[in-house]
């Protein structure tokens, strides 16, 4: 599915001129810094808010300010997660989720989800005849979250969907989202303004900035581009996926091949065959010249560098790209060093190296 946007206009002082093509098939990501914009993009999707531009959803066109064409929100078939659960405080979990399947029936629309399925995808069967008072943070959202999906959208739209749980709340409701993406085909457009939400459960990443579009595309290419602002902050990572290719019981440790190498990675539970997404943070990446020999780090890949760039925040670091594979044929991945090793090194554009990756950094 495509979604092709441009919305223009002011809300107050803020100034929204944000225009972008993306696939969204999996889950898209809205990300970038608090007040850019993110909500008013989604708000102006839905139809909630009328700024002047264009919409069209899988070539459904639902805006074009040409064409004087302007579908009112119910009649979008989008499911909207809001950061609090907007559920109805007199229905019970049940009539919550069949108020969603009601709104669908109106809108007729998207793929039709079974309630027994979601209540098993959600883990809600416990939870059916209770009132929203009487679920927990990370409970009210999945239910808001089976809610939205009872519609039968083309669209989910999540706005920071997990934004206000506690850590450890958040650490629950990460496999339902994992699971819901995996089992469920229907296009996402989740706003976080943490990467490392989005590193988890986004394919495809809309850049946003003070009102505008910086940049789209592939989460993996945006990360690993050198002229944006992702390469530059602390947490700087890059997500790879990979399949499970051998299981070591006896250390607990598993080897996934991605694109271009294979890395083992600590893990408890793993089948054969099974995709597996995990995130490599810039700073957990080092290189060396010559293969290296007796060392504790069960990574080493050989790598082509394909860029070396000074971090403009902290001169003395540097953010290497490198790709996997001796000829540079695979993935991406960034390492952050000093520049005195960079230097030191002689880790320029088209060097050969080896990328070493601790296994412990890489634990899920
Ligand atoms: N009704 C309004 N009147 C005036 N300004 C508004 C209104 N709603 C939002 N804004 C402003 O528009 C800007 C964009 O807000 P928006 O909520 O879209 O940003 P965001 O990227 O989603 O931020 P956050 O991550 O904090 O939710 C902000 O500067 C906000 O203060």
């Amino acid at each position: 599915m495509t979604i092709n946007a441009a919305f223009k206009g002011n809300l107050g002082d803020f100034t929204l001129d944000a225009a972008f093509e993306i696939l969204a098939k999996g889950v898209a990501g809205l990300f970038g810094p608090s007040g850019g914009g993110k909500t008013t993009i989604l708000r102006c999707i839905a139809g909630l808010e009328r700024f002047s531009g264009n919409l069209s959803v899988n070539g459904e066109v639902w805006q074009d300010d040409a064409a004087k064409l302007f579908r009112k929100p119910h009649q979008r078939a989008v499911g909207y997660v809001f950061q609090e659960a907007s559920l109805f405080p007199h229905l019970s979990v049940r009539r919550n989720l069949l108020f969603g399947a009601e709104r669908g029936n109106k809108t007729g629309a998207g793929e039709t989800f079974k309630l027994d399925d979601l209540v098993d995808l959600l883990g809600l069967s416990a939870l059916m005849d209770r009132a929203p008072a009487a679920l927990s943070g990370g409970e009210r959202q999945r239910v808001a979250m089976g809610r939205a999906l009872m519609s039968s959208p083309r669209l989910l739209l999540l706005d920071e969907p997990l934004s206000a749980l506690d850590r450890q709340t958040k650490e629950e409701l990460f496999p339902y989202l994992e699971d819901l993406h995996e089992a469920l085909s229907i296009p996402s457009l989740y706003v976080s303004h943490d990467m490392s939400e989005l590193e988890r459960l986004a394919d495809t990443l809309v850049l946003i900035d003070k009102g505008r579009v910086i940049a789209s595309g592939p989460l993996h290419d945006l990360q690993a581009d050198p002229a944006l602002p992702l390469m530059s902050a602390p947490e700087a990572a890059v997500a790879l996926t990979g399949r499970t290719n051998e299981i070591d019981k006896t250390y607990g440790l598993v080897t996934l091949a991605v694109n271009g190498g294979t890395l083992i990675v600590p893990s408890r539970q793993a089948r054969l065959g099974e995709e597996r997404r995990l995130s490599i943070k810039a700073s957990d990446v080092s290189f060396t010249r010559a293969a290296p020999q007796e060392t504790s780090i069960l990574n080493c890949l050989p790598v082509k560098i394909l860029s070396a760039n000074v971090q403009e925040r902290d001169p003395t670091h540097v953010n290497i790209v490198a790709a996997l594979g001796e000829n540079g044929e695979g993935a991406r991945i960034v390492g952050r060093i000093t520049r005195k090793s960079q230097e030191k090194l002689g880790l320029t554009e088209g060097a050969n190296a080896y990328a070493q990756i601790k296994s412990i950094a890489l634990a899920p």
